[in-house]
């Protein structure tokens, strides 16, 4: 069994625990906190042990109830692989502690890529990983684009990706966070970090992204434009989408046209958390136009799809699963990922 660590137990941390604790080659053997609360007590009663990063804060965990089965030091010590799942910036201080005790570790992609000097999407380069000592899981938005991205341009070529990427403003649960009432271009400048992320996986893609954050808590939506080397129908588009297991296609006859009834569908299918961890793509809105400029919409949720990918990348780094298929057909079993048709 390969050890796991989650250092950082929030939105990821805690989906990356439940999703690691239900593969049948990983174990979870501790998580973290700084602070008591709702999922300190999450984590206790799912049976994680729980560390936290400052010791001298276990009176105010215990006063609270929770159990503190000692310090982040001490659970890097007894991982394997240690996935950083603090916030983004957090984790590259945390580095140091890994070195000094040898341990793999996986950012995920509110870190820089020189932190970890290879960045992952199990679709894109799970072999690449293999027997690694440090990855990043790229972003949300740009493990959904990898993902499309490669498998149109494996089929067609990709001669050019635009893609405008409608931001959440933050997570359901994230009371601090905005815009009330705005749509905030974030960045202003063009490119956003999404396009040379895409090519922190993809080099060859040819990709400019734009971005903006907009006051809803659910999913993010993507507006992509792929122009295609070789020509390309509707129906063709389609089936490959059908065979991609982390590519849903929304059908019209769901009549779900936005994020909203989406994640009341994932919900209502009684998804864990009703996290949709594949892209969500409408297949209304994919149209090929003069054979080669493809179109599409397609839903990103946050603080699932990036879940299944750390999975894939904690097994790849561990070494003894040597391809993404085997891989990603084990993660998404284990799950309970079917992809949405
Ligand atoms: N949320 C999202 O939509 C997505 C996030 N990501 C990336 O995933 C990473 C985690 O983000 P997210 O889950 O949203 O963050 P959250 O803020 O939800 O969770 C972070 C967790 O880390 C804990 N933490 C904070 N500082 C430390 C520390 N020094 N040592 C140990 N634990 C600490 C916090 O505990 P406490 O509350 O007790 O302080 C909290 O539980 C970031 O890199 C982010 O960019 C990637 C894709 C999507
Ligand atoms: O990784 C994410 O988005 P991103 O791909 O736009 O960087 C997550 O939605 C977290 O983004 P945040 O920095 O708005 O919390």
């Amino acid at each position: 069994m390969i050890k796991v660590a989650v250092n950082g137990y929030g939105t990821i941390g805690k989906r990356v625990a439940d999703a690691v604790s239900c593969q049948p080659d990983m174990e979870i053997i501790g998580v973290s906190k700084t602070k008591p609360g709702a999922e300190a007590y999450v984590a206790q009663k799912r049976g994680y042990p729980l560390y936290i990063a400052d010791i001298s804060k276990k009176d105010a965990f215990t006063k609270a109830g929770i159990q503190v089965a000692g310090s982040v030091e001490e659970m890097i010590q007894k991982a394997d692989i240690v996935v950083d799942a603090t916030p983004g910036g957090v984790g590259e201080g945390n580095k140091a502690l890994y070195e000094k005790y040898q341990k793999k570790a996986i950012w995920e992609g509110g870190e820089e890529h020189e932190v970890a000097g290879f960045s992952f999407n199990a679709s894109c380069n799970y072999e690449q990983a293999i027997g690694r000592q440090y990855a990043r899981v790229v972003s949300c938005n740009t493990t959904g684009l990898c993902r499309i991205i490669k498998l149109i341009d494996s089929v067609f070529g990709v001669k050019k990706v635009r893609a405008t990427m409608v931001r959440r403003g933050g997570d359901p649960g994230d009371i601090k966070r905005g815009p009330i009432d705005a749509i905030v271009l974030n960045p202003v400048t063009i490119p956003s970090h999404h396009g040379p992320d895409v090519q922190s996986v993809l080099p060859n893609i040819n990709i400019i992204t734009s971005a903006m954050i907009v006051p809803t808590t659910l999913m993010h939506m993507h507006f992509i434009n792929m122009e295609l080397k070789n020509p390309a129908t509707k129906e063709q588009v389609i089936e490959l989408i059908k065979a991609h297991s982390r590519l849903g296609l929304i059908e019209k006859s769901t009549g779900i046209t936005s994020t909203a009834q989406l994640k009341e569908f994932t919900s209502d299918l009684l998804r864990p958390r009703g996290d949709l961890w594949e892209n969500g793509i409408f297949a209304d809105s994919l149209s090929v136009l003069d054979g080669t400029d493809l179109y599409l919409f397609q839903a990103i949720h946050q603080e699932a799809d990036v879940v299944v990918e750390t999975v894939d990348c904690i097994r790849a780094m561990a070494g003894d699963v040597k391809t993404a298929m085997e891989s990603i057909a084990m993660t998404n079993k284990a799950v309970g990922l079917t992809a949405i048709r």
